[in-house]
């Protein structure tokens, strides 16, 4: 489906100058440095995998994602989308992809929602015969009835974003880009759509790279993350690997019933208290959570436990932040 090979992107960038002379000189010549936004990045993707594309602002995901559109030529590398290099045969792959910006509409700002989506069936030559299933069954995977006739710039973040899903759906794309799809929602709204996502990735074969950073989003739609930092390939692999094998602590919250007696123990920290209330910090390959949850209630009377995973986002900004190394990673060179 996707075969990415070597592929590097370098920008010419003018140089930054100071003084009037010498912005008046650079308006003649200007001069420019180099600044890579890609280096080397391999990768590959099946049918109906949902990849998540992570990593700091300014790491190379955009570049990445418009270079896979056919939008922006590669400096070096190979990339190849459904068998065809996406530069060269532009409109072709244009029409196997939906894209959908979760910060910019590709409606019609100022026309109901029903009327882009007929304008797009245009745009991509649709029979009408096939149109009016699609809309039809879009219309009731994504429930947008209520709102179908309504201007887009009438509708919540939540409802547009439905209606761009719609949009970016119509003509039955092979692959979807999915560039901050719940960004500006609120939790609710958030929950529907990764709902629908998971929904539309269970009902249709559509291949997903989406680019986020919400981590919630990466958890709940992705099984494959590739992270990209400084426009390299860093780790390219399952998400929970990365949990397993960065986050090594684990914490206890432990409700006792008076005052506890805590025995010192290797590997073990007490990280907060609050009245009865404490959280005790593990490493877990070397001691278990039941050995310490026995040791203390040889001393004290326990009244509630409770275990608490890894935080996703702590790992991953100790990753970009160059405290945590990335367990051994599948990133082809
Ligand atoms: N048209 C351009 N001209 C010059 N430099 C560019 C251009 N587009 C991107 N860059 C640079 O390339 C690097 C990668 O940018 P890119 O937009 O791909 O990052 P990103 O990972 O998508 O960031 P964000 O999460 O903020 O969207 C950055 O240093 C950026 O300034």
């Amino acid at each position: 489906m996707v075969n990415v090979q070597g592929i590097c992107r370098v920008f010419k960038v003018p140089k930054k100058t100071n003084g009037f002379s010498a912005t008046v000189k650079s308006l003649f010549q200007p001069e420019y440095h180099q600044r890579e936004a890609l280096r080397n990045v391999t990768f590959r993707m099946e049918e109906g995998e949902t990849v998540g594309f992570i990593g700091p602002n300014g790491a190379g995901k955009s570049t990445l994602i418009k270079i896979m559109a056919g939008i922006l030529a590669p400096t070096a590398g190979d990339i190849t989308i459904l068998g065809k290099n996406p530069l060269k045969y532009r409109k072709e792959i244009a029409a196997h992809i939906g894209v959908v910006f979760g910060q910019k509409t590709q409606l019609w700002w100022d026309l109901p929602l029903m009327d882009s989506i007929g304008l797009l069936k245009h745009v991509y030559r649709i029979p009408a015969e096939v149109f009016n299933t699609r809309v039809k069954e879009l219309s009731e995977l994504l429930e947008v009835g209520d709102f179908m006739n309504t201007p887009v710039r009438q509708l919540s973040l939540g409802q547009r974003m439905r209606g761009d899903i719609f949009a970016a759906l119509l003509h039955n794309p092979a692959i979807m880009f999915l560039d901050e799809p719940t960004i500006g929602l609120d939790i609710i709204a958030k929950g529907r759509i990764r709902e629908l996502l998971q929904q539309i990735q269970r009902e249709k074969k559509v291949t997903v790279v989406l680019t986020t950073h919400d981590m919630a989003d990466v958890e709940r739609l992705c099984n494959r993350v590739l992270i990209i930092d400084k426009g390299s390939l860093l780790y390219d692999g399952d998400l929970s690997q990365i949990l397993d094998s960065l986050g090594k602590t684990r914490r206890l919250v432990i409700d006792f019933k008076s005052r506890p007696y805590l025995p010192s123990l290797d590997f073990v920290n007490v990280v907060f208290q609050d009245g009865l209330r404490y959280g005790i910090e593990f490493q877990k390959d070397c001691i278990s959570a039941s050995d310490i949850i026995a040791l203390l209630m040889k001393e004290n009377e326990v009244l509630d436990v409770r275990i608490e995973e890894p935080d996703i986002e702590g790992v991953i900004k100790d990753i970009y932040l160059g405290k945590q190394l990335l367990p051994e990673s599948r990133v082809s060179s």
